[in-house]
């Protein structure tokens, strides 16, 4: 974090998100969080409670029968201006969403377009969004940013199926990247990939967040993945922050008994397994 501007770079302020129909489901209750920049917040909890629904809801990507019921997610520009989330809409929202705060899901690997080649995909990003970026400057970026995310840069001229599961999804990381966002919202990334690919990507993706800045909110019911990345973690259960600490505090106290039992649900917590997490760069009194 920035020691001159430790302002949080998203504030979210009492959200309440519904689903509504026959009987309404209350998905997301009165959440209240603040994001310090260049943070990497953890955000963990069972299925269902609630944590895709609030990552769509930051990034105003929810659609009927979702429904933002109450609250406010304010977003604190690196320029100096506050932005009202909730109040965008059409371009502005669209322009919003690349530049400033970017999302990549656990399938986004199966979100290319299987007829383009990396670099048109790639490139799309940048004619959009930067319609003055000479043709030379954007082929070079493009190769750049597949090197950034650990992809040789040879690999633009590649359509999808050439590419493996853990490549696709680090060229869509790449592409979340591209604009330089302040914010990158990874909901499972990395779930549908094995586990060596798994760690590589989040070692990459770490890396990345001390030479760039950004920060992160990280989705996953992986606690102990949480707890080696993160610098604080957010439980979720039942639509609500039952617990939120640094990832230390949250691993050896935590103040939330459902966060035991989540914890204790790890096997690989406990014994000399456990040992990567206390080892880890979030857990040694640095972070
Ligand atoms: N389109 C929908 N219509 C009605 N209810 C929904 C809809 N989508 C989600 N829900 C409900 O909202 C609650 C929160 O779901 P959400 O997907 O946000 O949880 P999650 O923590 O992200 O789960 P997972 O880890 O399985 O992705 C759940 O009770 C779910 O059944």
């Amino acid at each position: 974090m920035n020691a001159l501007d430790p302002g949080p770079v998203l504030s979210i302020e009492n959200l309440s998100i519904d689903y509504e129909g026959e009987t309404t489901v209350h998905a997301v209750k009165n959440v209240s969080l603040a994001l310090g920049r260049g943070e990497i917040l953890g955000l963990a909890g069972e299925s269902g409670c609630g944590k895709t629904t609030l990552a769509y809801g930051i990034n105003k990507l929810l659609k009927p029968p979702a429904r933002i019921v109450n609250g406010h997610v304010t977003f604190h520009d690196k320029g100096g201006s506050d932005i009202a989330i909730s109040d965008l809409n059409g371009e502005p929202l669209r322009a919003f969403r690349w530049d400033k705060i970017s999302m990549v899901f656990q399938g986004a690997m199966n979100s290319l377009n299987p007829v383009l080649n990396i670099q048109a995909q790639l490139e799309d990003i940048f004619t959009t969004h930067r319609p003055d970026m000479g043709k030379a400057e954007r082929r070079q970026i493009c190769g750049d940013l597949l090197e950034r995310v650990g992809v040789n840069r040879n690999r633009v001229r590649s359509f999808p199926h050439e590419l493996s599961g853990g490549m696709r999804q680090r060229v869509m990381i790449a592409m979340a990247m591209a604009l330089e966002p302040q914010i990158m919202i990874m909901d499972e990334p990395t779930t549908a990939l094995d586990v060596v690919v798994q760690r590589e990507i989040l070692r990459e993706i770490t890396r990345l967040r001390a030479e760039l800045g950004f920060a992160v909110i990280f989705i996953t019911h992986d606690l102990p993945l949480l707890l080696e990345i993160s610098d604080r973690i957010a439980v979720m259960r039942g639509g609500e922050i039952v617990e939120l600490g640094d990832a230390r505090q949250v691993y050896t106290n935590p103040s939330h008994a459902y966060t035991r039992t989540l914890l204790d649900s790890f096997p690989s917590l406990t014994g000399e397994r456990g040992d990567f997490i206390r080892h880890g760069r979030a857990l040694e009194g640095s972070a």
